[in-house]
């Protein structure tokens, strides 16, 4: 029997958790990927392939490149759950639960459909919160790199479970969140209990979500290689922690700025909301650096009374603000829209919308400080954008984000765990006044720091490259189809 062997293209799966923002960076790398040459088949589920083709330039974005697919999967929620972000675990459990099946479903399908076109998919690429996707890999014989959608030093603490556990540190002994923390390496200075990720808060090991999270992300070193959205100048110091693990790790970001400067291409839009974009025009009606920029991300929820919190410490700052309440963003409003009395009470020195073009926001000359929930794509923008930040952490990797973004890149002000209107409003003030020099300046420099890292022979820059020929060395392995008369 004469075989044949045949080189056929790199073809990558791409493989977001179905979070909006694992999507929307994700995303980014598929098209730095596809501008690489590679073909590039994008897994989402149903309700967020809708909502992107609903509300993001997906489909403009990618038209040029033949080789990119778009495809579904369920994510084992029924169609109308909200999926709104004080269920986001709920989510993280059933998803986990039932997509491994619908996942090995696909990739059979796959490979039957392309045994015609001779476009297998011969790499995986998933993201580093789910493990399932790894097993299947393994039995289809596919390599996998993981990419993980938050900070190094959210990583590196989850990999320092076991000592935490053996140094008596975790779970936590009384109600202390400030005592100090040494036993995660390379963070021994600064670290406190309120700063580790807010699933440490649980009274026991074996909490539910804590354990999800933590045994997914002890698989990813099973995978040939991690890519992470950050760059070397940022966070070296712990990188090199991380890399006793995983030793092949890619910093190729920030992704959003790296698309921008390969591509040579206007901002995209990867929002799975309407961005309403009339606050542009009202920035461009305030004066050099006089706004505050408020927003927390795609998952955070906050109570009425937080909200009102917020709102009088910026009416009292007498700072101007523009300020996103996403729809459903209010624990017990529903979908409603921002409350009335919000509006009205606005209208002299703020601009409130439900969801905003945020890279275009924090790069508007008016925007001189972000209050941020420190979510890691919104922290990069930011950094990118020399804009400094007021942290409120909500949940998850925010607590260590916001950590570094005070004590280590002095880049701005950590509220933690405080919602009080007095201690917001001195924040504001010190942010866009008092301090504003001294966070201008160190902002000034992590921002040119990153766009180092995203030029051409910038460490994010070489880094994408090498994984690119590194991603055709792994799939020709397995893309080699021999072909002949059985
Ligand atoms: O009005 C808005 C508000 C946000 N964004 C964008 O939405 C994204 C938000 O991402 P991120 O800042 O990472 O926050 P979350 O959406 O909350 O992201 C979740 O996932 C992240 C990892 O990807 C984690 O770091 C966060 O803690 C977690 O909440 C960013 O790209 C923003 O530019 C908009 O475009 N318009
Ligand atoms: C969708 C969220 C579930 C947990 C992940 C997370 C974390 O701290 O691990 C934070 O927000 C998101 O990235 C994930």
């Amino acid at each position: 029997m004469d075989r044949l062997r045949l080189d056929l293209p790199s073809h990558v799966l791409i493989f977001p958790y179905p979070a909006p923002s694992h999507v929307g960076s994700m995303l980014q790398l598929a098209e730095l990927l596809c501008h690489g040459g590679l073909h590039v088949t994008f897994l989402v589920t149903h309700y967020i392939h809708g909502r992107l083709l609903r509300h993001s330039d997906v489909q403009s974005r990618f038209a040029p490149y033949s080789g990119f697919r778009l495809e579904p999967i369920s994510d084992g929620l029924p169609e109308d759950d909200p999926r709104s972000g004080d269920k986001i675990m709920d989510l993280f459990h059933s998803f986990g639960a039932t997509a491994k099946p619908h996942f090995r479903e696909f990739l059979k399908s796959n490979r039957q459909q392309n045994c015609d076109t001779q476009n297998p998919i011969n790499c995986i690429l998933a993201d580093g919160l789910m493990s399932f996707p790894i097993d299947v890999a393994e039995e289809f014989g596919i390599p996998i790199i993981c990419f993980k959608a938050s900070s190094t030093c959210h990583l590196w603490v989850y990999f320092c479970v076991p000592r935490l556990v053996e140094d008596g540190v975790f779970p936590f002994k009384g109600t202390d969140l400030d005592a100090p923390i040494a036993s995660v390496p390379g963070m021994e200075r600064f670290l406190r209990r309120c700063d580790l990720p807010s699933f440490f808060r649980a009274q026991d090991v074996a909490d539910r979500d804590f354990q999800m999270i933590l045994n997914e992300t002890l698989q990813i070193p099973r995978a040939k290689a991690l890519i992470l959205n950050t760059f070397e100048d940022l966070e070296g110091p712990i990188l090199a922690h991380a890399r006793s693990v995983c030793p092949k790790i890619y910093t190729i970001g920030p992704l959003h700025t790296h698309l921008k400067n390969r591509l040579q291409s206007p901002i995209s839009s990867n929002s799975l909301w309407e961005e309403d974009s009339n606050c542009m025009t009202w920035l461009d009606t305030q004066p050099s650096r006089s706004v505050i920029y408020v927003s927390f991300g795609s998952i955070t929820m906050v109570s009425r009374d937080q909200l009102m919190e917020f709102w009088h410490a910026l009416v009292n700052s007498g700072k101007r603000f523009l300020w996103v309440v996403r729809p459903g963003s209010v624990a017990g409003e529903g979908e409603s829209q921002t409350p009335t009395e919000l509006v009205e009470g606005t209208r002299e020195r703020g601009y409130m919308v439900g969801w905003a073009p945020q890279e275009e926001v924090l790069a508007h000359e008016a925007v001189g400080g972000f209050l941020t929930h420190s979510g890691w794509n919104s922290t990069l923008e930011s950094i990118v954008a020399a804009v400094p930040m007021i942290c409120w952490p909500w949940f998850g990797d925010q607590q260590i984000n916001s950590r570094f973004v005070e004590e280590v890149w002095k880049l701005g002000l950590d509220m933690k765990d405080t919602c009080d209107r007095v201690i917001i409003e001195k924040m504001v003030r010190d942010l866009m006044n008092d301090r504003r020099q001294e966070f201008t300046q160190s902002a000034d420099r992590m921002a040119e720091l990153a766009k180092e890292a995203v030029r051409e022979g910038g460490s994010s820059y070489c880094n994408l490259d090498r994984l690119i020929e590194d991603i055709r060395l792994l799939s020709a392995d397995g893309a080699h189809v021999l072909i002949g008369r059985e």
